[in-house]
């Protein structure tokens, strides 16, 4: 491998199942080092992990970077959105982190939707209609179910900004994440102080928005880290928006990612507030916005359907008949917390690979219908649709979404977009250039693009059909029976 033509970055994707960090040369874009550490969900009612894991992950990760990492001018986090970190005066943290897919707050979100003038005015003031999903529907939850950690807490983060904060030592975070709280004010760019009231949470404990382009901070002394003091450190942002970042992406190109979470999304000038709930509005890292709609149920329910029925994931067989909604996490769009997989159709001549497809047919059944949502009207319906996540590896996964959205699917080589994002955002404080232009410099979005195929209506509308006859069981959870 020859040496770096320029300054080293890294840029690190802090995600829901692992964190990864690459070093990449600013002059290039090429990935000089990366590695990747797991870490742990709980299972059961809620999803948590512990913060201090994230960042054990981060310096393992580091540590497989090697000597690269040392030489590193910048670095920026991209994380996964909307956890609530609740730290105490040490800055250690009060409890672990309620995650983005933990339904427990599913009643905080109807009751402040309520509470505060219903769907459309929480679109018109935030963006977004809060579900579960939303931070401040999990800060609700833990001030009536655990109010001595509301009271032990002296400051609250989302998942990127911890892991910045202990590398700056401040308290920062950027107008992407802070958009997926449910307390930022999406048509002022400012913190809702009638939202933080509301639900008793004192602004002061809450990061700084620091502005696209500029330094969250240096790192300061660490053992831990292989930085030298003083290097830059950049904003970080959402996993999704630092996802968008690292595609270079232009308004109107649709991106679908395929991990933990479904994400569909696109880059938009214009401010989203759908009334709905399905599309959130999110801001992007760069000063535009970044609508988006995302399932809970996507790899993790296929890979799940697949080790139960002893399959390799792509060991799949046309399907016909055969309707399988895999809401094992509950689901967020739709909006049903407390819903669990149903299954439809079921025949002595079922097979396992039938069942397989089915569930990957379900889990891209709910991404597409929110694909309309978030593209702008007058988007162009031929441009490819960018496939990326985990999932974008699997050619089922591939197949399933070129046969059910009949677009042209195109999949970028590169592997890990959400660290490529950050790490374009980090060389952006180098150069001084917009960091989504750094990633089209990079040319990361350059992959096989595979041709459109008639689109599958039958499968789309048989699943559509079967979500709204299951609704009275979706609604409910199977353990209230
Ligand atoms: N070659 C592959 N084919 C299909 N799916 C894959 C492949 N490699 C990884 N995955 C899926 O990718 C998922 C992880 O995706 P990733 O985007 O890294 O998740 P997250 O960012 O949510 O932690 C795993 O759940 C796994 O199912
Ligand atoms: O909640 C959302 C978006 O609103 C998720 O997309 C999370 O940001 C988690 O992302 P992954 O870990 O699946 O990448």
């Amino acid at each position: 491998m020859s040496a770096a033509e320029g300054p080293l970055v890294v840029g690190v994707d802090t995600s829901t199942q692992s964190t990864k960090a690459l070093v990449v040369d600013v002059s290039t874009g090429r990935v000089v080092a990366s590695g990747q550490a797991p870490h742990t969900v709980t299972s059961g009612a809620g999803r948590e992990s512990d913060p201090r894991q994230w960042y054990d992950a981060l310096c393992e990760a580091l540590r497989q970077c090697g000597e690269p990492a040392r030489e590193a001018a910048a670095v920026s986090i991209g994380g996964q959105q909307h956890g609530l970190v609740t730290l105490d005066e040490r800055g250690e943290p009060v409890r672990p982190a309620l995650l983005w897919n933990d339904v427990r707050s599913a009643p905080q979100a109807r009751r402040l939707t309520e509470e505060l003038g219903g769907a459309k005015v929480w679109a018109d003031r935030t963006g977004s209609v809060p579900t579960a999903s939303f931070t401040v529907t999990k800060w609700a939850w833990l001030a009536e179910n655990e109010p001595e950690s509301v009271r032990a807490t002296r400051a609250v983060r989302l998942p990127h900004d911890y892991l910045t904060e202990r590398l700056t030592g401040q308290g920062t975070t950027d107008r992407g994440d802070v958009s997926g709280t449910g307390w930022w004010a999406s048509a002022t760019e400012t913190y809702d102080a009638g939202i933080l009231e509301h639900v008793g949470l004192d602004p002061a404990l809450l990061p700084r928005v620091v502005r696209p382009g500029e330094v969250a901070g240096t790192v300061r002394d660490s053992h831990d880290l292989p930085f030298s003091k003083g290097t830059l450190v950049a904003p970080g942002t959402g996993d999704n928006a630092a996802a968008a970042l690292g595609l270079g992406l232009l308004p109107g190109a649709p991106v679908l990612s395929l991990g933990t979470s479904g994400t569909v999304y696109a880059v938009s000038r214009r401010r989203p507030a759908d009334p709905t709930g399905t599309v959130a509005g999110f801001a992007d890292a760069h000063g535009d916005w970044l609508p988006l709609a995302c399932t809970l149920n996507c790899t993790l329910a296929v890979d799940k359907l697949a080790s139960l029925l002893g399959l390799d994931r792509e060991a799949v067989e046309p399907v016909s008949n055969l309707t399988f909604l895999p809401f094992l996490d509950g689901e967020r769009t739709p909006n049903l917390p407390h819903a669990s997989g149903v299954l439809h159709g079921l025949r002595h001549d079922t097979t396992p690979g039938q069942l397989l497809q089915a569930a990957y047919d379900g889990a891209v059944h709910a991404l597409l219908g929110a694909l309309d949502l978030v593209l702008d009207e007058d988007a162009d319906r031929s441009v490819p649709l960018l496939l990326i996540g985990g999932g974008a590896r699997g050619t089922a996964w591939q197949q399933t979404v070129r046969r059910l959205s009949g677009r042209p699917v195109q999949v970028p080589e590169a592997k890990e977009l959400v660290a490529l994002g950050a790490a374009a955002q980090a060389a952006g404080l180098l150069t001084g250039e917009d960091p989504a232009a750094v990633a089209r410099r990079w040319n990361t979005a350059r992959g096989p693009v595979l041709d459109a195929v008639d689109r599958d209506d039958e499968t789309l509308a048989r699943i559509s059909g079967v979500l709204s006859d299951a609704a009275p069981l979706l609604e409910r959870s199977p353990e209230a029976h």
